[in-house]
């Protein structure tokens, strides 16, 4: 599948909402190049992540964000264009110091642009216990018996676990699953939470992504990765297909937007004391979740930062 790609330039503080944006006009994949994150990582690597002096040069200052959308002619820039250009005004004027906003248009090979995530996609290293590793990196690596290890190979959907959010639900499943429980996984993506949750000893997970490509690329994974017998990957919009059970855990590493939809339901779908992991939120966003959780019958347990990202831990209300 061929691909468009359009990069826009705009400052650190700006990339996330202007990722955001191209994820709302339709993009299939978002990537941000940030300087100021390169630099974080050189000072203080976290996990094991590579930084290319060479990028450095590329980017002199602010951050690049690509959007990948599929390729289905040539005048799709132009039709894009109208809803892109509304979005980056809403940017400019919610105050956000956001740069030029500067854009081009480009036509990849979707198989040039795997190959770019090769070069710049290495093992990450979540805990003492688990690793996320890319399939041509597999042989490389030792790990012990009871190391978890997750395949997982870049692509078009959301969470190969270099992303902050992946990261921090990852993390807090390693400490609040426990053996034989069930597990919704809502918002999938490559299916990264949900593998991982059968791998840490789930009985049962469902794993439901809207989009049909996640929906694709998570089947692919939970396959290479050997968890077919426990993982069931749907199509559903949020918790529309998802069977009413009560869910032992719940991940959601989803916009605050669509958390707030869940709320009001989700504890129809957890079992007594049932835990949920909501990632996605930026720090500013933490006090609108944990205010509205009074409502949703759910207590807080804990909230985990990294960089501006938060997880918030909770319980159903006994
Ligand atoms: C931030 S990604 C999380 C991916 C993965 N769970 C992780 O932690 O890395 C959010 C995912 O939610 C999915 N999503 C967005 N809107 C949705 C909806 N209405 N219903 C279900 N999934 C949705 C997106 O397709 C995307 O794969």
């Amino acid at each position: 599948m061929d691909l468009w790609r359009v990069s826009l330039s705009t400052t650190s503080e700006a990339a996330d909402a202007v990722s955001v944006a191209l994820e709302d006009i339709g993009a299939l994949a978002v990537e941000i190049e940030d300087r100021a994150d390169w630099v974080r990582k050189l000072q203080a690597p976290q996990f094991g992540e590579w930084v290319w002096e060479k990028d450095f040069a590329r980017l002199t200052e602010g951050a690049f964000v690509h959007g990948y959308f599929e390729y289905l002619g040539t005048s799709l820039p132009n039709e894009l264009q109208p809803r892109l250009q509304a979005r980056l005004e809403q940017i400019r004027a919610s105050g956000l110091e956001a740069g030029s906003l500067q854009y081009e248009w480009e036509k990849v090979e979707s198989e040039s642009y795997l190959d770019v995530w090769k070069a710049d996609y290495h093992a990450v290293s979540v805990s003492d216990q688990m690793t996320i590793v890319p399939s041509w990196e597999k042989e490389q690596h030792t790990f012990g018996s009871d190391h978890i290890v997750l395949v997982i190979d870049p692509g078009v959907a959301f969470g190969t676990g270099t992303h902050q959010t992946t990261l921090l639900c990852l993390r807090a499943l390693i400490t609040q699953l426990q053996s034989q429980m069930d597990v919704l996984d809502i918002g999938t993506g490559t299916g990264i939470l949900a593998i991982a949750a059968a791998k840490l000893g789930a009985r049962h997970v469902v794993a439901a992504d809207l989009d049909e490509v996640a929906v694709r690329v998570a089947r692919d994974n939970v396959l290479t990765n050997d968890v077919l017998d426990r993982v069931q990957v749907i199509r559903s919009d949020l918790l529309q297909e998802v069977p009413e059970h009560g869910y032992h855990l719940i991940t959601a590493n989803l916009l605050v937007n669509l958390v707030q939809r869940i709320l009001p339901v989700l504890y129809r779908y957890l079992a007594q004391n049932g835990v949920v992991l909501f990632s996605g939120i930026v720090k500013s966003q933490v006090e609108q979740i944990t205010e509205a959780l009074e409502n949703a019958k759910l207590e807080l347990l804990y909230v985990e930062y990294l960089d501006d990202w938060a997880v918030v831990c909770c319980r159903k209300k006994g």
